[in-house]
């Protein structure tokens, strides 16, 4: 793929030059892979067209760091091997945990299903095994399948085998679903415990009243979904109830409880991990925010907080021309 192309004259001036940052200075990426930051903007074609892409030296196959600006605003994008990806993620994961417990005295972390546990597998390791405050994290899910907390299903099982039952936060910290319940009742039994921690204030509350987590950890699947938030599903439009189910999931199992979309808005910051080519159309559409295509991941827009994309290079792969 080349990746050098260079900014044609008619190309839109979307792009804004992204100063690197101190933060990204000292990351175990950059030191182990020396990336270049670099300039993504979209051209006159509707393509994106790159500007001093590359990462020098042995990071050429590694690592690309991008920002790119589009009409909604500023996405932070960048593209790992799926090993890079992991190692990224841990520490920004560990940054944010050191920043909150210090500001705050607690960490709010919202995970999803799906692969994202799997990318979580290094703040289980040194240093971080040791040097996160794992006492101070509060634990819950943007999106729980209706079933057994011990089923091969469930989003908990998947998170307690690959990740909590390694890491020593208090069990009661970790806010998994009233799997005894249906979805309607396990739904509103999230949803009071949301209310209750944000009384608390454990969970911070944001300027329109809805929980403000202090980092969401999000996947997205091939058709653009998010939590449990489909293609054309009606729970796209819900703007008042903080945590909703539904009895129709287009995959199995249908039964699920999901937050809205404007919990996940309120987040101070999302981290979108998306991996594998099965994605990139999907990626495509919604860091180009293509108008025709109507995903529920184009309509993940923090308000205030931070958004950005954890890619590897095949969910990026139509990110970048030829
Ligand atoms: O309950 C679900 O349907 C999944 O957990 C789902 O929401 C998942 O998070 C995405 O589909 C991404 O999954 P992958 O990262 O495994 O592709």
């Amino acid at each position: 793929m080349a990746l050098s192309t260079t900014l044609s004259a008619q190309s839109r001036l979307l792009c804004a030059e992204r100063k690197p940052n101190p933060t990204t200075a000292i990351s175990p990426t950059t030191s182990l892979l020396l990336p270049q930051v670099v300039t993504l903007c979209k051209n006159n074609k509707g393509g994106f067209c790159g500007k001093g892409i590359g990462v020098r030296r042995k990071a050429r196959n590694n690592v690309v760091k991008a920002s790119l600006k589009w009409e909604k605003g500023f996405a932070n994008v960048e593209v790992f091997t799926k090993e890079h990806l992991a190692v990224s993620l841990a520490y920004d994961v560990a940054q944010l945990s050191n920043k909150y417990t210090r500001d705050k005295g607690s960490f709010t972390v919202v995970l999803s299903g799906g692969s994202l546990i799997k990318y979580l597998r290094k703040l289980v390791e040194a240093p971080y095994l040791e040097t996160i405050d794992w006492s101070k994290w509060h634990v819950f899910w943007v999106e729980e399948r209706v079933v057994a907390k011990d089923d091969l299903d469930s989003n908990y099982k998947v998170a307690r085998d690959g990740f909590l039952s390694k890491v020593a936060i208090p069990g009661v910290q970790i806010y998994g679903i009233a799997d005894a319940l249906p979805a309607d009742g396990a739904a509103d039994v999230w949803e009071t415990t949301l209310r209750r921690l944000v009384k608390n204030k454990v969970i911070d509350s944001s300027e329109s009243g809805f929980p403000k987590f202090d980092l969401m950890l999000l996947g997205m699947g091939p058709d653009g979904e998010v939590a449990s938030l489909f293609p054309g599903h009606p729970l796209l439009n819900e703007d008042k109830k903080w945590v909703s189910h539904l009895n129709d999931a287009p995959k199995p199992p249908p039964e699920r409880i999901t937050y809205t979309l404007p919990v996940i808005n309120s987040a101070s910051n999302i981290a979108m991990v998306v991996t594998g080519a099965g994605k990139a159309n999907a990626v495509a559409s919604a860091l180009e925010d293509d108008k025709t295509h109507k995903l529920p991941v184009q309509l993940v827009s923090p308000r205030k907080g931070q958004l950005k994309w954890y890619l590897d290079k095949g969910a990026a792969s139509k990110l970048f021309k030829e």
